[in-house]
């Protein structure tokens, strides 16, 4: 399988060198050249593997004999044995028609371990087969860094630098970023919000030649390696809960930021997946849901909100979608991009929105329904939600009274969130791995909202 460009102005490259280049050297996105599609037959045999045995189905079809099929399965064995539950990503049946899928039972307790687990294994099998220079830089809002800085703590030949917004994530989050004290992590507290982080960032990606200088590479959603990766918890979700109706369309609501979690539901629709809604569940900070019931993705007013990980404007993998919105013509999405760049929107005609709306349903979540999701699916079930997932459950609402199956992907432990927790009055017992997270010193440097402070930081550990 080969990558190309979302903007069309990069040649194809495999599988390993497009992980390597993160974004795309043309500032567009990498995606397979042709999305793989599965036969009736090849979903009927898939149903009955465990999670691990559909892992190494789904990476073979995107990496082919790049990595030899004992050394990926080897990969696949090392980055799933840390997970807590055999299940990896277990199925709950909350009521009715109605699902959770928990995604949280890896090292830091949300989604991101799922495919960040994976691709720290991945840089480190890249480090010795390839002898590449891994420095990795990325933006968080607090779960993708804690998750990443574990995917690769402790692997030689590997540097991290992760910028965060100073006292905008969750304690625990915070405490699992900057408690971490091995001199190849650097947690950069930026004075600013999550995507002024990703802003600095891209825009060092995006400058080709300090990207080479320094070999900068992505554990963020920009890297196809984590969408990928993602793509595997959709295809075990369906096979658990259609045991007994198989074929049957599932919806799923997807508690959505960078829409990358999303855009791997996406994909797995497109690859054959009886997938019928895949139902956006944003916060206040509602592009997303705007673009989906009006055709115009355009910034509104920045709010920090009980589900903070999702206080996010500008959604890295949205381009990824336009690319296949417009029939994968690349100049258009360059074009549109340029817009986006130019007058800070962009508008799609009614014929494209109602192919959105085919695709996709969408709730932006206010504050006060994330609280009441999470106060009455705990009276009514005992089930504790954590409020990213609450949001998911809140959109997925209006599906779970029919009798289509819906399951709400459940992208974080509520130990993460005990901020929003409290204010519904509930007390909830720390795993121990977090609490004892408290008694631990701090390591992180805060910096302004300033490129050439973020530059002077990482150039100091990447030259070290
Ligand atoms: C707990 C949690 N839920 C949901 C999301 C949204 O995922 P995505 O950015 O892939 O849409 C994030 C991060 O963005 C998150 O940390
Ligand atoms: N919610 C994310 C934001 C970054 O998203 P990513 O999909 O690009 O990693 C986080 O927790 O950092």
């Amino acid at each position: 399988m080969n990558y190309i460009s979302t903007r069309g102005n990069v040649g194809e490259v495999g599988f390993i060198d497009a992980v390597l280049m993160g974004l795309a050297d043309d500032g567009g996105l990498l995606i397979p050249k042709q999305i793989p599609r599965l036969s009736e037959a090849e979903l009927t045999s898939w149903s009955k593997l465990d999670y691990k045995g559909l892992a190494l189905e789904i990476f073979s079809r995107y990496i082919n004999e790049e990595i030899p099929q004992d050394e990926l399965k080897e990969l696949i064995e090392a980055s799933y044995s840390t997970f807590r539950d055999s299940d990896i990503t277990p199925v709950r049946k909350l009521n009715d028609n109605s699902y959770v899928l928990e995604l949280f039972h890896g090292p830091t307790f949300a989604f991101k371990d799922v495919a960040l687990q994976f691709l720290g294994n991945l840089y480190s099998y890249i480090a010795r087969k390839r002898n590449s220079i891994i420095n990795i830089l990325g933006a968080t809002s607090g779960d993708t860094g804690a998750s990443a800085i574990e995917g690769v703590r402790g692997k030689e030949g590997i540097r991290i630098s992760i910028l965060h917004p100073h006292q905008r994530v969750s304690k625990v989050q915070e405490l699992q970023m900057t408690t971490v004290d091995d001199a190849n992590v650097l947690n950069l507290a930026v004075k600013g919000n999550f995507d002024d982080c990703q802003t600095l960032i891209k825009e060092l990606f995006a400058d080709v030649e300090f990207k080479n200088k320094y070999h900068l590479r992505a554990i963020n959603s920009i890297n196809f390696a984590r969408i990928l990766a993602q793509t595997v918890y959709y295809f075990f979700a369906y096979f658990q809960v259609t045991a007994d109706a198989p074929g049957e369309k599932v919806n799923f609501s997807v508690p959505t930021g960078n829409f990358g979690d999303i855009f791997a539901g996406y994909l797995a629709k497109q690859m054959g997946l009886p997938v019928n809604k895949l139902i956006l569940a944003t916060n206040e900070n509602n592009i997303l849901e705007r673009f989906i019931k009006e055709g115009v993705y355009q910034p509104g007013e920045f709010h920090i909100t009980h589900s903070p990980s999702m206080d996010i404007q500008i959604a890295s993998n949205f381009e990824r979608y336009l690319f296949y919105l417009y029939n994968e013509d690349a100049s258009q999405v360059a074009d549109l991009m340029r817009q986006f760049k130019t007058e800070g929107k962009i508008v799609i005609d009614s014929e494209k929105l109602k192919q959105v709306q085919a695709d996709f349903a969408a709730h932006g979540v206010k504050n006060d329904e994330c609280l009441d999701a999470i106060r009455t699916t705990y009276e009514s079930t005992g089930y504790l939600l954590d409020p990213h997932t609450a949001c998911g459950i809140a959109a997925s609402s209006p599906y779970t009274g029919s009798d289509e199956l819906t399951v709400t992907l459940a992208t974080a432990h509520p130990a993460k969130f005990d901020e929003s927790i409290q204010l519904v009055n509930i007390k909830q017992e720390f795993p121990v791995q977090i609490s004892q997270l408290f008694d631990k010193p701090q390591y992180q440097t805060v910096v302004e909202h300033s490129k050439a402070d973020v530059v002077e930081h990482i150039v100091k550990l990447y030259q070290a």
